[in-house]
């Protein structure tokens, strides 16, 4: 890597101190500004933005290489502006290109301020990191975008991730060496992808230097596990990027089938929430109180 080599300075970032506090952060998986509210009423300080959930959400798609960066800019301004407290961290997919299309990425990520990203070495056109059919780019072609990433954050408050596919192409010990060598190229922190068992999520903590992620797929290739067995274990960041995006489709789902079957959800109220809790979760009264603050405005020179 020569002079582009870069170590990323430690504790300097927001994720960098929500672990420091928590020693393992939880991140739910969200799709859009909605669900970005409702994971920050709920409590939670960080979240990751799915490419699987926004390619769903956004697009009716499948997470198969579809969806631009400029679609997931544009999210995330939304996202941000409905939970400004909350930290977003965001699935940059393969980065859109080379390492200058990465920096230009990076840069507007930062601009609608999001916290991370995650950056993986698939070969675009990506697929979901628990299918069939996935390839990846030479490493040392990621470890470039990796440090194009790590110059484009500067001193900004933005933690970089990165992630390698390599698992299932080439095997657990070729996607370890990877992320020891994107760390190298400047990552805070590195995620090795769909380890298929318990065996393999420890040979990564063994193997793998600095911090690490786990990313949690119901029904995908790697056991669930809690934040607290994730901590023992030695990961920091675990993202459940599926989950909401899963419960939202069982939700409609199942709404749709009432409608279509029965024509009316009269007898199917406690599927769906009420007229006020929704106002609750979308913060109604904020409003009116924003309201009445202007309603009776009145310009000085124009009061009598
Ligand atoms: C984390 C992920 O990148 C996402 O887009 O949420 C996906 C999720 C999944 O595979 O189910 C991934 O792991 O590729
Ligand atoms: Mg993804």
């Amino acid at each position: 890597m020569g002079s582009l080599e870069a170590s990323a300075p430690l504790g300097r970032t927001t994720v960098h101190r929500l672990i420091a506090e928590e020693g393992s952060v939880l991140m739910p998986g969200i799709q859009d500004a909605f669900s970005a509210a409702i994971c920050a009423k709920t409590g939670f300080k960080a979240c990751f933005v799915s490419g699987f959930g926004v390619s769903a959400a956004l697009l009716g798609l499948p997470d198969f290489g579809l969806l631009t960066t400029t679609e997931v800019v544009e999210t995330v301004r939304r996202i941000t502006a409905a939970a400004p407290d909350l930290c977003v961290v965001v699935d940059g997919d393969t980065g859109g290109g080379g390492p200058l299309n990465v920096q230009r990425f990076i840069k507007e990520l930062i601009a609608a301020g999001a916290k991370g990203v995650f950056l993986e070495d698939q070969v675009w056109p990506k697929k979901c990191g628990h299918m069939r059919g996935k390839s990846v780019v030479p490493a040392e072609e990621h470890a470039l975008k990796i440090a194009a990433a790590r110059e484009a954050i500067g001193d900004s408050d933005f933690f970089l991730v990165a992630r390698s596919d390599a698992r299932a192409p080439h095997g657990l010990q070729e996607a370890i060496r990877r992320a020891n060598l994107y760390r190298e190229a400047g990552a805070d922190a590195t995620f090795v992808e769909a380890p298929a068992n318990l065996e393999e999520l420890k040979e990564v903590v063994r193997d793998v230097k600095g911090l690490r992620i786990a990313n949690m797929i119901e029904g995908g290739k790697t056991p669930l596990h809690t934040p607290t067995e994730f901590k023992e274990m030695g990961f920091h960041l675990i993202a459940h990027s599926l989950s909401t995006i899963y419960a939202t489709t069982k939700a409609l789902v199942d709404i749709m089938k009432v409608l279509k079957d029965k024509g009316t959800t009269r007898d199917d109220l406690e599927k769906i929430v009420t007229f006020s809790e929704f106002n609750d979760m979308i913060s109604l009264e904020s409003w009116y109180e924003t309201e009445s603050k202007f309603k009776n405005f009145t310009p000085k020179s124009l009061e009598s």
